[in-house]
């Protein structure tokens, strides 16, 4: 067991005043916007989901790129459909034409055999379904009153121009934007390269000699939840208690990630170590402690362009930090790099009433259903900030006012935990 060393303890700089929950956001908003924008890569549009495109992408060609037959049926120039007044009129069929051709110009006086998806003989100008008709001895028989111009005919550039904006920068890509940048032809889009997130857990605990064993939570939590956002995750666990060991992966880790992320060490244990350590490096801390319950020793350093959240020890405490801090600095830093989004994303009513946390903002797991037009959100009972259960049995967190009693029927913001 390590304890404070007098000399590091005298040389810190005081650290700034515990800050409350919107000044915290509003200082890690302010952090997002001065970091380097991340590097640019290009990868197969196959490898594309879930990847932050990187700039604006215009249409390269309209679409439909020709006119397009929408029937199986078949194509002909209506003015060449003489209308002698009677129920229906003929034409002779001559040509065919399926999906792949490139056909020759429309034959003036003829209809041709057309299949969905075809491009349109040059000429031709409508397109009659095949049930529509009857083909006898080589002639179609249809009704002109069924015939128009630029009937069943996708028209070139219908859905798009050439040149239309069709994905901005910084958007989050899934199967949408796949299909998009697949039906252009494109088969390479530049993509912002992933975040690299480096996470530390430490404490003698975790050791499997310890003669306490314990199980160490947060670099898997930490990893599977920011790994679905799309960050690189590399994990350390520094089983020990020792300021060397974690002074060298801390190290190690800074120099390799955008983000650094440790857990535990932060309280006033002797044992506590992350701070000095920090400090020893020459960090700088950007606050110390949050007024929100549970994550309150929550702190924010920074290591040279490297931002460090280090977050409370306490499973639930890192979980809920990270849901509500690390998270929107994630997607921030990922696409836009402008102010963090704010917490409440779901609005609904509570079906539990909480007392006040006094001056704290209050983190709660809930469970969200929907009750009519409404979200109705109920408390999952939990012990403390060491809990881990009551996630695995709710949908999302239910922030609580500074200052404010939440009783039945209260009208609540809430966040689901996947949708940040
Ligand atoms: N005298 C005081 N004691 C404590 C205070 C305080 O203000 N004064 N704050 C309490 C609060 S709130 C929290 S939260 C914790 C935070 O402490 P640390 O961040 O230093 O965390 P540790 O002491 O290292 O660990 C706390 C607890 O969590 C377990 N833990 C830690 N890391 C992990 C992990 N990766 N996986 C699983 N479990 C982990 C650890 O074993 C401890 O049981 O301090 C309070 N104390
Ligand atoms: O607030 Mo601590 O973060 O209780 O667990």
């Amino acid at each position: 067991m390590h304890s404070l060393q007098p000399s590091a303890a005298k040389d810190r700089t005081p650290a700034p005043a515990m800050v409350d929950y919107e000044h915290a956001l509003r200082i890690l908003s302010a952090l997002v916007t001065t970091l380097p924008a991340p590097d640019i890569e290009h990868v197969p549009v196959h490898q594309a989901d879930g990847r932050i495109l990187a700039t604006a992408l215009q249409a390269l060609a309209p679409r439909p790129e020709a006119d397009i037959s929408a029937m199986d049926g078949y194509a002909f120039c209506c003015a060449d459909i003489a209308d002698t007044g009677l129920a229906t009129s003929t034409i002779p069929l001559r040509d065919y034409v399926v999906a792949g051709d490139q056909p020759a110009p429309h034959h003036r006086g003829t209809a041709a055999t057309i299949l969905t998806g075809a491009r349109l003989p040059a000429g031709a100008d409508c397109v009659i379904a095949r049930e529509r008709v009857e083909v006898r001895n080589g002639l179609l028989h249809l009704a002109p009153s069924d015939i128009a111009v630029g009937k069943n005919i996708r028209q070139t550039g219908e859905e798009f121009a050439a040149g239309s904006p069709l994905l901005t920068a910084s958007q989050k890509l899934d199967w949408r934007h796949i299909a998009l940048l697949v039906s252009q032809n494109i088969t390479q889009v530049p993509v912002y390269k992933p975040c690299r997130v480096g996470v530390i857990a430490s404490g003698a605990e975790f050791a499997q000699s310890a003669p306490d064993s314990r199980a160490e939570i947060n670099t898997p939590l930490l990893h599977a939840m920011l790994t679905r956002q799309g960050a690189h995750v590399t994990s350390r666990v520094v089983c020990s208690d020792s300021r060397e060991d974690l002074l060298a992966v801390i190290s190690e880790l800074a120099e390799q990630s955008d983000i650094l992320l440790t857990t535990g060490g932060i309280s006033v244990g002797q044992t506590d170590n992350v701070l000095p350590v920090m400090e020893q490096l020459g960090a700088s801390c950007l606050f110390r402690r949050v007024k929100i319950r549970p994550g309150k020793p929550f702190t924010l350093m920074q290591l040279g362009s490297v931002p460090v959240f280090c977050l409370p020890g306490n499973p639930g405490a890192t979980a809920i930090c990270a849901q509500v801090f690390v998270l929107p600095f994630l997607r921030s830093f990922m696409e836009h790099r402008q102010a963090l989004m704010s917490f409440p994303v779901l609005h609904g009513r509570s079906s539990f009433s909480h007392p006040s946390l006094s001056d704290a903002t209050g983190f709660v797991p809930v469970t969200c259903a929907q009750s009519g037009m409404e979200t109705v959100f109920s408390l999952v009972p939990s012990k403390g900030a060491s809990d881990v259960l009551c996630f695995s049995r709710a949908d999302g967190l239910l922030l609580i006012p500074p200052g404010q009693t939440i009783t039945i029927g209260d009208w609540c913001s809430a966040t689901r935990f996947c949708s940040i």
